[in-house]
């Protein structure tokens, strides 16, 4: 495709010369012939420093700052070249999935793209979910690394899943996809917003800064005349609201202080729970077979989201009664050889756990017993007020390591001992750092009428230790060990 097409489609001024465009890359080792290359400052390099080596492999333009020193090709110059770049490729990658939402909001963004899949599935169209779980389809999940990798294989991805005749993509937009500018492009017809608590503030200064890093979701990457969904019962709720009314978005609330869909009760049961709703002035009765206000909430959005895209009411929530577990999401890993159920799930916010924990609640009648920690190289203070959330919620903590990247792992699980200190000197917190250890002591622990939950590390497959050119990938899978340890171990 030549430059000149792709300026003009994406509305940049061109003055030439022209130039026959293969492909973009932001790395300079992925440049080839033809390539546009982004040269972005992050956090561990400057992408101007690779400049010259990209074009000498073959870059015809550079998208970069106007300080930038470009040579030999073309320089796009914005003092904003992420987003200049996003704008540039989107016109690129053709086709795309004709219908395109985005979820933000610090939890739920997995679960809410994942059950938006298959309530678009069970309505009969082709559908993709990409986030943390990468990207699934009914037929098959493959893995990408990151939640939203970059803006090249974000586009790349929808062009190919277009091309299998996926017509729907429901997709994550975690802030640090949305202040990288690595998800957009293309024509987005809804966004969603769950929640907002504290996470990555390692990355983002300040609350404030980490919610207008999601808000960016409203303010430009949903298409004019699109809709906002927004869970109403958070605390930063109100403020969404206003991003997406100033915006002139179509507003879709839900929850309890929903219009959209009201959540008038909620009745925990066995494995699941009845929602009482109403939309559109009718009151519904829905079986929802997952567990947890969360898990209610992420699906109640999910459905907001079809029906602001034109589903039907009717056929949407009768569908909710067929919505299967998210991998790591609450999900039932095994039954302890006494009759105690293990759970895992993939809580490693302060808020997330005491979500999870709120949801198994309901269904303990002896102790709930949580194993978790903390993940290496991410928000420290988050820490302790993990620490303090599972003493609160839960009878018997084991502190154990999560992906300790390039920190003492040793050190980490002391931070989160430190918001948990009065439970430490009762004897119900202690530590044991080896997690495969951690989670057959905690079966150990539990007697009939009790439950477990592995929290921290859900889906992943993996535990990450050590950094830079040090990090080592150790096969991991907490549903795997807990039915390893369910079945060698035995409760007291
Ligand atoms: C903090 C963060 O988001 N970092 C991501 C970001 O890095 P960066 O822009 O700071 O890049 P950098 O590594 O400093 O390099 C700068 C530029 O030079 C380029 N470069 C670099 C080296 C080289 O030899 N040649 C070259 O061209 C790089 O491609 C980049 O464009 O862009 C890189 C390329 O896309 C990502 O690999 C990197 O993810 C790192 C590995 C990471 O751990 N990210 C996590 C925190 C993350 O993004 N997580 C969120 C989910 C969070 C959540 O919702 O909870 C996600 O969306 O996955
Ligand atoms: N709506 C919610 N409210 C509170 N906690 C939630 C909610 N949804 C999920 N959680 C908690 O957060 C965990 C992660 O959920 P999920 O993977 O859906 O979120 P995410 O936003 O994609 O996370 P990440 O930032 O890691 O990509 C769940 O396992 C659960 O403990
Ligand atoms: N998307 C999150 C995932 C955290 C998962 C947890 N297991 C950890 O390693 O901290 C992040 O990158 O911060
Ligand atoms: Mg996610």
């Amino acid at each position: 495709m030549k430059l000149s097409t792709l300026c003009a489609a994406a509305g940049i001024s061109f003055d030439g010369p022209d130039a026959n465009v293969t492909g973009f890359a932001i790395d300079h080792r992925k440049v080839a012939p033809g390539t546009v290359f982004g040269a972005f400052r992050g956090a561990r390099f400057n992408g101007e420093d690779f400049i010259a080596a990209a074009i000498e492999a073959g870059a015809v333009a550079v998208v970069a700052v106007p300080e930038a020193t470009v040579n030999g090709a073309l320089h796009f110059a914005d003092a904003e070249p992420r987003r200049l770049f996003a704008q540039l490729a989107a016109p690129f990658f053709t086709p795309v999935p004709e219908t395109l939402v985005a979820v933000t909001g610090t939890n739920g963004k997995t679960s809410t793209v994942e059950l938006t899949r298959q309530l678009w599935r069970m309505a009969g169209h082709r559908a993709a979910s990409i986030g943390t779980l990468g990207i699934t389809t009914s037929d098959e999940s493959v893995s990408t690394g990151l939640t939203t990798p970059d803006i090249a294989t974000f586009l790349a991805n929808l062009t190919g899943l277009a091309r299998e005749g996926v017509t729907h993509v429901a997709y994550e937009a975690s802030s640090h996809g949305l202040s990288q500018y690595r998800i957009e492009g293309p024509r987005v017809a809804a966004g969603a917003f769950t929640n907002l608590s504290r996470d990555h503030l390692d990355y983002h200064a300040t609350m404030e800064d980490y919610f207008a890093a999601k808000m960016r979701l409203f303010d430009e990457v949903v298409s004019d005349g699109g809709a906002a969904v927004i869970w109403a019962d958070d605390t930063w709720s109100g403020k969404a609201i206003a991003h997406a009314r100033s915006r002139g978005l179509k507003l879709f609330t839900v929850g309890e202080k929903g219009e959209g869909i009201k959540l008038l009760g909620r009745t925990p049961g066995g494995l699941g729970q009845k929602l009482e709703i109403e939309h559109a002035g009718k009151t519904r009765t829905i079986d929802l077979p997952l567990i947890g206000a969360y898990q209610a909430a992420n699906a109640l959005v999910a459905a907001g989201l079809l029906l602001a895209t034109g589903g039907d009411a009717d056929a949407t929530f009768d569908a909710m009664k067929r919505l299967v577990t998210v991998r790591g999401r609450l999900e039932r890993a095994a039954i302890s050889s006494v009759g105690a159920p293990i759970y895992v799930d993939y809580a490693h916010t302060p808020d997330a756990l005491e979500a999870a924990i709120a949801a198994l609640r309901p269904h303990v009648a002896g102790r709930l017993i949580v194993v978790f920690g903390a993940g290496g190289d991410r928000d420290r203070g988050k820490r302790p007020e993990m620490g303090r959330m599972a003493s609160e919620g839960a009878d018997i903590a084991i502190i154990t390591d999560d992906n300790p990247r390039g920190e003492d792992p040793a050190a980490i699980r002391t931070m989160v001992l430190d918001g948990m200190t009065a439970m430490a000197a009762e004897g119900w917190a202690r530590e044991v750092g080896d997690r495969r250890e951690a989670i057959g002591a905690a079966i150990a622990e539990a007697g009939e009428g009790d439950i477990v939950l592995i929290a921290g590390k859900g889906h992943e497959q993996g535990q990450i230790i050590g950094s830079g050119d040090n990090v080592r990938v150790l096969p991991f899978d907490d549903v795997t060990v807990a039915r390893e340890m369910a079945g060698t171990l035995g409760g007291k």
